[in-house]
């Protein structure tokens, strides 16, 4: 008798750590799921800002711990969401095509366009840009597109008289403006790089216009390239997501089925156990209940038998589960890492100033640097001036840096719109800006800086309720003769430095 109930002790403790190690499996799978989907939150980042949310929102409540269930639809809506990313890049496409459509028809309602070029421009927009299916399609259509305008120009210039060639230098000035604000890397760098290069040598239409179409040319490349690789990964994400749904589902039916057997045999374990006590208190002597009790205890034996043997099923259904899951999860990190890789390579480089949007200090660099080149060789005018915003530090220290930086951005938007097409700023760092002011002399900036500053003070800034007046100090200076970058830059800074000793909400310009 003392032997069974030893025998018994034995059973039930190997049935709780049965247990034990089942919920740990448990644990480990939705670890592993949590891992995936922080993983998956993390690579699909920038895709969609939805996704990301909705990803960032799943991944902390996996975190919280939910129920092995939940996690079936919250899968499911995640796939759910990828198949939206697919339907959004569709709608992008139709929003391109639309473009063109209306740049061509504008085009069409141009006077005096020759039969030819007007049937050209018909069999374009009809039949040719109707079977443009992907982004890289619409490059030869966008290149037709330009020829034609190219021409109609050309036709408008004959009609005008005269064969001179028809430059545009500001048309040159904005194109620079463009490309600061591309920049790739790789292949399409190089290309990006030999374009800055001849819009600032050649101001020609037609050279403009070439490079105009290259542009637009490695754009929608770099654009196609990159949305490829997204599909295609998307596309692996998908597919692995819908086999983890099923061996989740698969994993949950049969944990139900094995449930519902473990409740009938613990109901079964409990009546006995209830039967025991009541054949002891009904038991008339000690023989009858020696033997009643070894009876129940050996169906019980067999019962916690039983018991052990279905969570020894359930275990290995789940390890053979676990097993599967983690080699797709791992399928699946590779090509996380080949995309990442991918992406990596057509990164933009970081030419932006992530606080203003306006661009940063190695874009002023390489820009300056190309406008000295030409410079130096064509011995056009150039100004470079400084900014720097008075007492800053004040606002920061009164106000906090978040309204530092609030400053910051509405003093960069307004000084983004008060200046020409033709000029370049950047913000250089901290509260200080750079502008590159080409083809102007020194003396002929004063009106436009001045329009500057005035747009700088009107700002009608409020902090903690009160009105607060910001000023701004500028330092300029023409390039001369012999001057290296940095002399002309230190040139400009004195300025500054001048304007700020001198009372600061002043434009000093230094020869
Ligand atoms: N909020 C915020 N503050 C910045 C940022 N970058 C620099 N600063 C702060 O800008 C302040 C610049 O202060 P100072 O160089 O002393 O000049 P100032 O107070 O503007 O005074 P003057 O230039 O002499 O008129 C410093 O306190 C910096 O910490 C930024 O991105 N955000």
């Amino acid at each position: 008798m003392s032997q069974q109930v030893s025998i018994l002790r034995t059973k039930l403790d190997s049935a709780i750590k049965g247990r034990k190690q089942l919920e740990h499996a448990y644990k480990v799978q939705v670890d592993y799921l949590t891992q995936f989907i922080a993983k998956l939150s993390l690579v699909c980042k920038g895709l969609d800002l939805e996704l990301d949310n909705r990803l960032a929102k799943y991944r902390s409540t996996i975190q919280k711990g939910v129920d092995y269930e939940q996690l079936v639809p919250l899968l499911e809506e995640i796939s759910k969401l990828f198949k939206e990313q697919a339907t959004r890049a569709e709608t992008n496409l139709k929003a391109l095509h639309q473009s063109v459509d209306s740049a061509g028809r504008k085009l069409q309602r141009q006077k005096g366009l020759p039969d030819d070029l007007r049937r050209n421009l018909r069999i374009l927009l009809t039949s040719d840009l109707e079977n443009v299916k992907a982004t890289n399609e619409f490059i030869p259509v966008l290149t037709r597109l330009v020829e034609i305008y190219h021409a109609v120009l050309e036709k408008k210039h004959q009609a005008d008289g005269g064969d001179a060639i028809v430059e545009s230098t500001e048309l040159a000035q904005e194109l620079q403006n463009l490309l600061s604000e591309l920049a790739f890397e790789g292949e399409s760098g190089k290309r990006i790089d030999s374009i800055k290069q001849k819009v600032s040598q050649e101001f020609s239409l037609s050279v403009l216009l070439d490079c105009c179409v290259e542009i637009i040319r490695i754009i929608v490349e770099t654009i196609s390239q990159e949305r490829a690789s997204a599909q295609k990964f998307l596309f692996a994400i998908n597919e692995t997501l819908s086999l983890l749904q099923a061996s989740l589902m698969e994993s949950v039916k049969r944990s139900s089925q094995i449930n519902s057997q473990m409740e009938d045999l613990n109901a079964q374990i409990q009546h006995k156990m209830h039967t025991i006590s009541q054949d002891v208190d009904e038991a008339q002597n000690i023989t009858t209940l020696k033997q009643l009790i070894s009876e129940k205890m050996e169906s019980l034996t067999v019962d916690l038998a039983n018991k052990e043997k279905l969570e020894q099923q359930e275990r290995e259904e789940l390890v053979t589960t676990l097993k599967e899951m983690g080699e797709r999860v791992n399928k699946l990190e590779k090509e996380t890492e080949q995309y990442q890789e991918r992406l990596a390579e057509q990164r933009f480089k970081s030419l932006q100033d992530s606080l203003t949007q306006l661009p940063n200090r190695a874009a002023f660099d390489e820009r300056f640097a190309l406008e000295y080149n030409t410079f130096k060789r064509d011995h056009h005018d150039l100004c470079i001036v400084v900014a720097d915003i008075d007492h800053f530090k004040a606002i920061n220290d009164n106000y906090g840096h978040s309204a530092g930086d609030k400053t910051l951005q509405v003093v960069a938007k307004a000084l983004k719109k008060a200046i020409r097409v033709t000029d370049f700023i950047a913000r250089f760092g901290g509260e200080e800006f750079v502008l590159i002011m080409p083809h102007s002399k020194l003396e002929q900036i004063s009106v436009p800086l001045e329009k500057l500053r005035r747009s700088v003070k009107a700002i009608p800034f409020k902090f903690k309720q009160k009105a607060v007046t910001i000023t701004i100090s500028f330092g300029a200076t023409q390039l001369k003769e012999g001057d290296s970058m940095q002399e002309a830059f230190d040139r400009a800074d004195e300025a500054l430095y001048q304007a700020k000793n001198s009372g600061r909400d002043r434009i000093v310009l230094k020869n």
